[in-house]
């Protein structure tokens, strides 16, 4: 096979990066290599020059800055004491050599974003590419790819950052994530979610996606943050079916969400700098199509949220007819329901334009005009009423200047739009009811019977046609047998909630035990018919028949944070640093480090414990006193003779990492190998990383 031309990206590259993205992908034969793609359009330039997106003398600057390559950035995720460690090690470490091994005179500038908590999140002034070239950032390049891999690490463009800090999550919220995948924005919720001290947070995360193979990319997110509080569904969010759950005197009530993302499909005119393709394609119908859907899967949510919740609408785009359009229509609409509210102070020192109340509306032709009675017959199929900007006299009603607009030349970014809308009153006929109801009548509360009974026959026949089925979800009953089993070996606290556990199959072997939160678990049961569930639980147990064990189930390591604080003492073996390491570093089941090999503590503390699964735990603390401890929880198997870690590879590495260990057997110098095969740039460019 030849060799690909350096800079040549694979036609698959464009249908990843547009699936990351949900743009719109560009038809096969609109797809250029990479480097031969020219970052002009002159309908773009004079498109947004007229609809005077920034200050007119910096407009050369914006132009200039979407022709760049966007700077790479990643988000430190995980518990509180890990994520802690990490950040030193980051900034200490790594950032630190690279700095020094860079032999320029200006070295690139590498910072924590100050809007983001706890400087959680970076950004890195070389792109991806930079950093997959240069020998002095291998280091960095393998940390980046491997604890990405374990998902203690996000690899988050800086401004897909900003809708989940606006939304403000508290561990009770219910959230519904309307266009969720690929997920990063999901996995930002799901660690805001958890960053309470419960194991099990009370909220929940409902992640949705009308596209059934986007909906396995959530499910691989998803995995990685080993939750118990998230399901993924697959709908249309435009026409999403009620969600139902359950009271305490066991009657059923609509779902009303506390916290709704709309990270809505958009044209993605916001990132040029990392899809250059869209240079080749813009055109200003892209938006007018887009308007219609986008409205009316925020108008959903405003419906499924609850009076005081807040929704957050985002889109990467430049154009206020995908922006500040439908935040009009919508405000319009609620008639006093909705408020734009003020999030300035959620994000200090981010950089951004305010949102824009007058706009021009154009036909593809690039005709522009300022109201619909101007509009050409022709247009007005898909130039609507609904998409000019408020009347002059109206504009201070709307308070469209609360929306944020970031501009990829304040703080060389992708550009993006946000808007977050607090709920102040009723929206729905329902809402509106039970508002004018007596103040000492109960409200009216619709359940699920009354939503079946009110739809016209032929929709109550298509419904129960249309149950959708993955694997199924079998939930523990109360006699459930394999767990007397599990319970006894693991001697798991009465507190633990076993009816949460299930399995996907309803007959035969039950290979994986799953857990769910309780709210979750309620969903589940009971929208079974309405909803396609795609995926949901944490995996807690595996079975694992081997005659030693007195328990066919050892415990998984994705599960653990939630149950470990329900496994009764006898299993778990606090576990000292350098014991630690000697498990980690001999991480092979024919291997494993002999207990006679460990320390006396490890000794005494396994001397009466049969054989099989176990916890190991470890804790660290922090080098000031007002960090958490580093604590750590994995599975281990007690053999007759042995003990060892049960962890993948790159659980492994990152263990290593945190424990000051020896990695250098995982460190794979791509740099070093290329140069000896003499093909530096050829792989450093065929494959994004
Ligand atoms: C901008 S992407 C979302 C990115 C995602 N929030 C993230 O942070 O990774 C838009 C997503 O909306 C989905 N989508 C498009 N139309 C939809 C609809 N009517 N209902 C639900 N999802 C939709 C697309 O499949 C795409 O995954």
């Amino acid at each position: 096979m030849g060799k690909r031309k350096a800079g040549f990206r694979k036609k698959h590259y464009f249908n990843h990066q547009h699936r990351q993205q949900g743009t719109v992908q560009p038809k096969l034969d609109e797809r250029k290599p990479y480097n031969d793609i020219v970052r002009e359009n002159e309908k773009f330039v004079e498109y947004y020059k007229i609809q005077n997106v920034c200050k007119p003398e910096e407009f050369d600057e914006f132009i200039k800055s979407l022709k760049t390559d966007l700077p790479a950035t990643f988000r430190i995720t995980g518990s509180k004491g890990v994520a802690k460690k990490m950040l030193r090690q980051v900034e200490d470490e790594l950032i630190k050599e690279c700095v020094q091994q860079n032999k320029s005179e200006n070295p690139p500038n590498m910072f924590p974003l100050l809007w983001y908590p706890d400087k959680l999140a970076w950004q890195l002034e070389l792109t991806r590419k930079d950093i997959r070239s240069n020998e002095s950032y291998s280091k960095l390049h393998n940390y980046l790819i491997s604890e990405t891999e374990h998902g203690t690490i996000s690899r988050q463009e800086t401004v897909s950052m900003i809708p989940p800090l606006v939304l403000d999550i508290q561990p009770h919220h219910k959230i519904l994530d309307m266009c969720a995948a690929p997920g990063s924005k999901t996995a930002q919720l799901l660690e805001m979610l958890h960053k309470g001290n419960d194991s099990i947070p009370s909220g929940y995360i409902i992640a949705n996606d009308v596209d059934n193979k986007r909906c396995y990319m959530l499910v691989h997110q998803a995995k990685r943050l080993n939750s118990p509080c998230v399901a993924i569904i697959n709908h249309d969010s435009a026409s999403l079916p009620n969600i139902f759950e359950t009271l305490s005197d066991g009657s059923t009530q609509q779902v009303q969400f506390d916290r709704i993302l709309c990270d809505v499909p958009c044209s993605g005119d916001g990132t040029l700098r990392k899809n250059p393709d869209i240079w080749m394609k813009w055109t200003p119908a892209n938006s007018l199509n887009l308007h219609g859907i986008q409205y009316r899967i925020l108008k959903r949510a405003v419906e499924l949220l609850v009076v005081g919740g807040r929704v957050v609408y985002s889109t990467c785009s430049l154009n206020p007819i995908e922006n500040e359009a439908v935040i009009h229509r919508i405000l319009i609409e609620a008639n006093g329901a909705l408020e734009l509210a003020e999030v300035s102070d959620l994000l200090p020192s981010l950089k951004y334009s305010p949102g824009m109340s007058k706009w021009q509306v154009s036909s593809r032709n690039l005709e522009f005009y300022n109201d619909f009675d101007e509009v050409d017959e022709k247009w007005r199929t898909t130039i609507r009423p609904q998409m000019f900007p408020p009347k002059p006299e109206d504009i201070s009603k709307y308070n469209l200047h609360k929306c944020i607009r970031i501009l990829p030349h304040q703080q060389n970014t992708g550009a993006f739009f946000v808007a977050v809308l607090q709920k102040v009153g009723p929206f729905t006929s329902i809402e509106k009811k039970n508002e004018n109801m007596n103040a000492d009548s109960a409200p009216l509360q619709l359940n699920k019977r009354d939503f079946d009974e009110r739809l016209p026959q032929n929709q109550r026949k298509r419904r129960r046609k249309d149950v959708y089925r993955e694997d199924p979800y079998v939930f523990f009953k109360d006699d459930e047998p394999i767990w007397e089993d599990i319970k006894k070996f693991y001697n798991i606290s009465d507190q633990f909630n076993a009816k949460c556990l299930l399995t996907r199959c309803h007959e035969g072997k039950k290979k994986n035990i799953y857990l769910t939160s309780a709210g979750i678990r309620d969903l589940v049961l009971s929208n079974q018919d309405n909803i396609k569930f795609i995926n949901t639980g944490v995996k807690v147990f595996v079975r694992c028949d081997n005659k030693n064990m007195k328990c066919p189930f050892r415990i998984a390591n994705d599960g653990l944070e939630s149950i470990y604080s329900y496994i009764g003492e006898q299993r778990k073996i606090t576990i000292e640093k350098e014991d630690l390491i000697t498990l980690l570093v001999n991480n092979d089941p024919q291997k494993s480090p002999a207990i006679t090999s460990l320390s006396k503590s490890i000794q005494d503390q396994v001397e009466n414990l049969s054989p099989g699964s176990c916890v190991l735990m470890y804790t660290e603390k922090s080098e000031n006193d007002q960090d958490p401890p580093m604590q750590l929880y994995i599975s281990g198997w007690r053999g007759t003779s042995s003990l060892r870690c049960y962890t993948m590879q790159h659980s492994t590495v990152h263990l290593l990492r945190l424990l000051g260990g020896d990695v250098s057997k995982y460190e794979k110098s791509k740099f070093k190998k290329n140069v000896e095969n003499g093909d530096a740039n050829e792989s450093s460019c065929s494959k994004p990383s």
